[in-house]
């Protein structure tokens, strides 16, 4: 059995558009979004331990052990694939912000059960995985599908699409946005028109097309004065819209100069990086179909 993993990717996610079109009966929320892959990652180590304990080997600030949905991720799968003699030892290496809107805490969840499965043999394919991944978090089963998707529901019904190859820039602004408080605003809207994936643009036009919003947006800004305030300047510069829950905002551009010139121009209290499109998950290999 292999022993050790490093230097595994967990990718950040955007929301290219996110319509609330309604709630279920148990408060979550109903979903259309299209989601897109960046090539900005956190990265995991991982070292399979033989006496079923399984431990994070690094201080996360802000994030306990026990909470660490990295942890809670290979807790889950041990129990469900019935391997407790087996553990491990991991270490998460965080780039991505946390209530960021980049899907940052989901996208390590997901990378643990990938490499995990793997480590461990346990032999669990893509279907099992992504059914496991919903009990830790919506965003977690997209993570695990692997290729850039629309989704419904709450995020776990997922087509494939091709996006377009383009360069984005993502601002921080430095605010951390808790996912609940926003879906339980009063003021989100929560009947936007359901949509068809033939009622939107080929999702390689998406960008450049006025279709869709996030209808999460609105709130946030409302809230977290800072993230309006990102949205305004980043407008200036294209269609800019805000990810997820938020905090973070991004604009897309065909050219990687562009994004260099407007990287350029960022007022220096918000922290802002570049980041290319991905079509495929770098660890999509390791999770039978
Ligand atoms: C905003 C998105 O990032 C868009 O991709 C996701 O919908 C959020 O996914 P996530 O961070 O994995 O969220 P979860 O950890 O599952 O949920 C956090 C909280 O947000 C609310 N929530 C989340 C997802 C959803 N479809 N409806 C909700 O109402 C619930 O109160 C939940 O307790
Ligand atoms: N490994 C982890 N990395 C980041 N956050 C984690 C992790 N484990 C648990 N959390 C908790 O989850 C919260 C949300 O973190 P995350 O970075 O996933 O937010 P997000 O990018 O807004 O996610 P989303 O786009 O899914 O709403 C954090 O504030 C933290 O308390």
């Amino acid at each position: 059995m292999q022993a050790s993993l490093s230097n595994c990717p967990a990718p950040a996610k955007l929301n290219l558009f996110l319509h609330v079109t309604g709630r279920r009966a148990d408060g979550y929320h109903l979903l259309q979004t299209v989601f897109q892959l960046l090539d900005r990652s956190d990265t995991l180590d991982f070292s399979v331990r033989d006496d079923g304990r399984i431990r994070r080997t690094n201080d996360v600030p802000g994030v306990p052990e026990e909470t660490d949905l990295v942890v809670r991720a290979a807790r889950l799968l041990q129990t469900a694939a019935g391997k407790p003699h087996l553990g491990a030892d991991i270490t998460v290496h965080k780039q991505l912000p946390m209530g960021g809107g980049l899907g940052g805490g989901s996208s390590d969840a997901a990378t643990t059960l990938t490499v995990l499965n793997h480590l461990w043999q346990t032999g669990l394919n893509r279907t099992q995985l992504m059914a496991l991944g919903l009990q830790l978090g919506a965003d977690v089963p997209f993570f695990l599908f692997g290729r850039n998707a629309f989704a419904e529901g709450v995020g776990e019904d997922l087509i494939a699409l091709e996006t377009a190859n383009r360069w984005f820039v993502v601002i921080e602004p430095g605010v951390s946005v808790p996912t609940a408080i926003i879906f339980s605003s009063e003021e989100l809207t929560r009947d936007t028109k359901v949509v068809r994936i033939t009622d939107f643009p080929e999702a390689h036009n998406l960008l450049d097309s006025d279709f869709g919003k996030n209808d999460l947006e609105v709130v946030a800004a409302k809230q977290f004065p800072p993230v309006a305030e990102a949205i305004k300047w980043l407008k200036t510069y294209g269609n800019a819209r805000m990810t997820g829950s938020g905090a973070c905002v991004f604009c897309s551009f065909e050219h990687e100069h562009q994004a260099d010139e407007v990287l350029k121009q960022v007022p220096s209290k918000w922290i802002a990086w570049k980041a290319k499109a991905m079509q495929e998950h770098p660890l999509a290999h390791l999770i039978s179909s």
